[in-house]
């Protein structure tokens, strides 16, 4: 007798489903409010050996997985990886984030490595992957990831990360074309990475576009829809059956469509959108992740609850995976995480 077992709640959510009880992760669960993470960081030396270590990427993976009984993992790696494999150096200075060789004209750009050559410096991600098929609870789904072409280039321009994204926004009103090579040069890159993510096990893929917000008309058509369009149109047409889903984190107005316009199966939202408004205007074309703000998860109280029963319920009418509308921080109390997940299930 064969029996299929049940899909993974995540996979229902994203293939347009209305659960009773939404499921949930969040992003950055592995990261430094966890004790457990600091340790493994400190073995690993610093955080790009621990990105490029796959049975310490894996652990530090499986480490939320063991406190917080979330649907889903993400891959631990990081969204500059790639440039990286593209040839740029790439470090992170302690305490103050990363750091990156800078590319501000064309020139730079055409000293990139080719997009085929990633997989060089990104086969041990590929590695992590493979240990967590092997180890992750069968309930769980597998989330890779990858940074989207503005978010990348936003680093790639600066040299690290900027309040406003003066650098990418100065090369782009130098040579416009120039530039648009830039977001070329990374969407290539990135169909492989993604591609190769696939194969070695991720059951979802999350485009991060954490700086969309700073674009505005035109200049969001071109570099962050059309970008992330032809990532998925690529990915689609390599994998039909892996979900997509997409955060071009701060978009406010331009959330509306996205999903349509992009063809991603669900669409993150950040804290700064209501989950009222979003429900209206955002669900109605399908899955929704989101959108608790983080910092509940720092001041807990009974304002945590009520925050997160409101977004629950906002988001009952159709498919919805709970998440924070951006990272956890490193102040987070991890009880309020437990308090979290008994809000949205209880
Ligand atoms: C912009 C961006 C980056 N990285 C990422 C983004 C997009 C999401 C977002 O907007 O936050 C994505 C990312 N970074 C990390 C993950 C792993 C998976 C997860 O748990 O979410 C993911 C998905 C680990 C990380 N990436 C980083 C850490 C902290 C590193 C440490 O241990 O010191 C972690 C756990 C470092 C990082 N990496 C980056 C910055 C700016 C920093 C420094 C700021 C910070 O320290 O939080 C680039």
């Amino acid at each position: 007798m064969t029996q299929t077992a049940p899909q993974k709640t995540i996979l229902r959510a994203l293939a347009g489903e209305t659960l009773p009880v939404p499921p949930a992760w969040m992003m950055r669960q592995a990261g430094r409010y966890l004790p457990e993470y600091k340790a493994t960081r400190a073995q690993a030396g610093d955080f790009l050996s621990l990105c490029y270590n796959p049975e310490l990427a894996a652990e530090v993976t499986l480490q939320p997985l063991r406190r917080f009984d979330f649907d889903a993992a993400i891959l631990f790696a990081d969204i500059l990886l790639i440039c990286q494999a593209l040839g740029a150096k790439l470090w992170f200075a302690e305490g103050e984030g990363p750091r990156l060789s800078t590319i501000t004209d064309r020139s730079g750009v055409a000293a990139l490595r080719p997009a085929g050559d990633v997989h060089e410096t990104l086969s041990p991600i590929y590695e992590t992957i493979k240990i967590l098929t092997r180890e992750l609870p069968a309930p769980t789904t597998l989330i890779g990831f990858a940074g989207a072409p503005w978010t990348v280039a936003t680093y790639m321009t600066a040299g690290r990360g900027t309040p406003d994204q003066g650098p990418a926004h100065a090369f782009i009103a130098s040579d416009r074309e120039g530039f648009a090579m830039l977001i070329d040069r990374l969407t290539e890159a990135t169909i492989e990475y993604l591609s190769a993510q696939i194969k070695a096990g991720a059951e979802v893929i999350k485009i991060f576009d954490s700086w969309a917000g700073s674009l505005k008309g035109q200049d969001f058509d071109d570099f962050a829809l059309k970008p992330t369009a032809a990532i998925i149109s690529a990915l689609k047409a390599r994998h039909p059956q892996t979900p997509i889903i997409a955060f071009p984190r701060e978009a406010g107005d331009r959330y509306i469509g996205f999903a349509k316009a992009t063809g991603a199966d669900c669409v993150a939202l950040d804290n700064s959108v209501s989950a009222s408004w979003a429900a209206e205007n955002v669900q109605k074309d399908g899955c929704v992740q989101g959108n608790l703000a983080p910092r509940h998860m720092v001041e807990g109280g009974p304002e945590l609850i009520t925050e997160t029963k409101r977004i629950v319920k906002a988001f009952s009418g159709g498919p919805h995976i709970f998440n924070l509308g951006h990272g956890i921080t490193p102040d987070a109390n991890p009880d309020n995480v437990l308090r979290m997940l008994e809000a949205i299930r209880g």
